[in-house]
């Protein structure tokens, strides 16, 4: 069941029609789906439902509260990779035992907020990394519990930018390297060895990659195991990928059942990241037709959202579905969809065949729900927009759109000028 769909020529976020929204709050915005977002985390969760295990939504790809908090309702840990995703993450009643800490680059004051919060463990990616939190954790006297973020190199077969896993990324420690640095932690004061963690790239489409991670890092286990070193948990990140066009990536349950089969004779506690499987089919952002230009080879369909709002197209020449909020547009037009940003970058779509949308028509920008308002930026002065979230026949904005005011929060001109 699908929970943007039309309902005669209207696009409905569940039991709400889109154009509803816009009459209310104007555009552009995001909306999400409390349905979606509840069925994707059960559906990840029931996967594992016959083994010891927690879903830690990776909340970088969507950290509106109200997003988190739909998720921690539902049982979920939470994955951060700053002091400040920690900060929502507990705004939004995250338990703090449920809460794994990732990231190349954790600052002292991150560290020591994340200490004193009690999280379950810092996912440690770096030889002084673990130094530091040993140092940190032991002048405030607390146990750091930690996992060895293992760079398996391992190639997930998605977009450069978002692999993670081979040993050229600059993230974990690699392989070869893994055994001496648990021999390290074990000596260090101010550290408990908790479990071992990947997270290998974003938008997988296959099972193979993590179930290669997998078996490399069984290795590294039962060499530990050797010597004295036994793991509590597995942590297998996140990087389920998502219908976006033509992809078909494993549902959840056949993820789940391949990682089972893989890891059971472990017997650990197993953790999943997910952020895009969660969100990303649960958002769309939504955006009206400013003017359409007629060149001789091309036609360009100006829209009031741009890569400030959505930056994925213009980054990663990602697709997003494009769907017109109301269905009235006879024939078809081959167009960029592109914002009002002064940059040539700054387009939603190429050369894209969409309905002949005119001036003032919505259209919806499908499976925006990941990285989508997370990576909007305020460039040219643009405010950020609105999140709302629908549940049934309801809606409530999540997020206000923001002011020029907001924006210029703490600017000041210096007393010399
Ligand atoms: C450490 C870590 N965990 C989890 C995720 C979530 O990834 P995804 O949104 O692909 O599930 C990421 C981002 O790729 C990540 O870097
Ligand atoms: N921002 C990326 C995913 C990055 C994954 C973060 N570790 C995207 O929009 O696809």
């Amino acid at each position: 069941m699908h929970h943007f769909q039309y309902k005669g020529h209207d696009l409905y976020a569940e039991d709400v029609a889109i154009k509803d929204i816009v009459a209310k709050i104007g555009s552009p915005f995001y909306v999400y789906s409390q349905a979606t977002l509840e069925r994707h985390f059960r559906a990840m969760d029931e996967a594992f439902a016959t083994v010891s295990h927690t879903i830690c939504y990776s909340m970088k790809a969507n950290s509106n509260l109200a997003v988190v908090k739909n998720f921690v309702n539902l049982g979920g840990g939470v994955d951060i990779v700053s002091g400040g995703e920690l900060y929502r993450a507990l705004k939004a009643g995250a338990s703090p035992s449920k809460v794994v800490y990732s990231g190349v680059g954790k600052k002292d004051d991150e560290i020591e907020y994340a200490l004193n919060t009690g999280i379950l463990m810092f996912n440690v990616e770096s030889e002084q990394e673990l130094t530091r939190i040993s140092e940190i954790a032991n002048r405030m006297g607390r146990k750091a519990g930690i996992a060895i973020r293992v760079n398996p190199d391992v190639d997930p077969q998605t977009h450069p930018y978002i692999t993670t896993g081979l040993k050229n990324a600059k993230f974990g420690i690699t392989i070869d390297r893994a055994i001496e640095e648990y021999r390290r932690a074990k000596g260090l004061p101010g550290i408990e060895i908790l479990g071992i963690d990947c997270h290998i790239g974003s938008q997988l489409t296959k099972v193979s990659p993590f179930v290669d991670a997998i078996k490399k890092l069984k290795n590294v286990i039962g060499k530990l195991k050797e010597m004295g070193i036994s793991l509590t948990y597995f942590d297998l990140g996140g990087g389920l990928g998502i219908q976006y066009n033509d992809e078909a990536p494993p549902l959840p349950a056949d993820y789940g059942s391949e990682i089972i089969k893989e890891t059971k004779d472990l017997g650990m506690h197993l953790i999943f990241e997910p952020g895009r499987n969660l969100v990303g089919n649960a958002g769309i952002l939504v955006a009206k037709t400013l003017y359409i230009k007629h060149r001789d080879e091309k036609n360009f369909i100006v829209i009031d959202a741009g890569m400030n709002d959505l930056a994925r197209p213009a980054l990663y020449g990602s697709f997003h579905g494009i769907k017109p909020v109301v269905k009235n547009q006879d024939g078809t037009i081959t167009a960029d969809i592109v914002g009002p940003i002064c940059e040539s970058g700054d387009f939603l779509a190429k050369d894209r065949e969409v309905p002949m949308f005119k001036q003032g028509d919505l259209m919806a920008f499908m499976s925006a729900g990941a990285y989508g308002f997370a990576m909007s930026s305020s460039y040219n002065s643009r405010p950020r927009v609105a999140e709302v979230m629908v549940k049934g026949n309801k809606f409530e904005v999540i997020r206000e759109r923001e002011t020029v005011e907001d924006l210029m929060k703490g600017e000041k001109v210096p007393s010399f000028l």
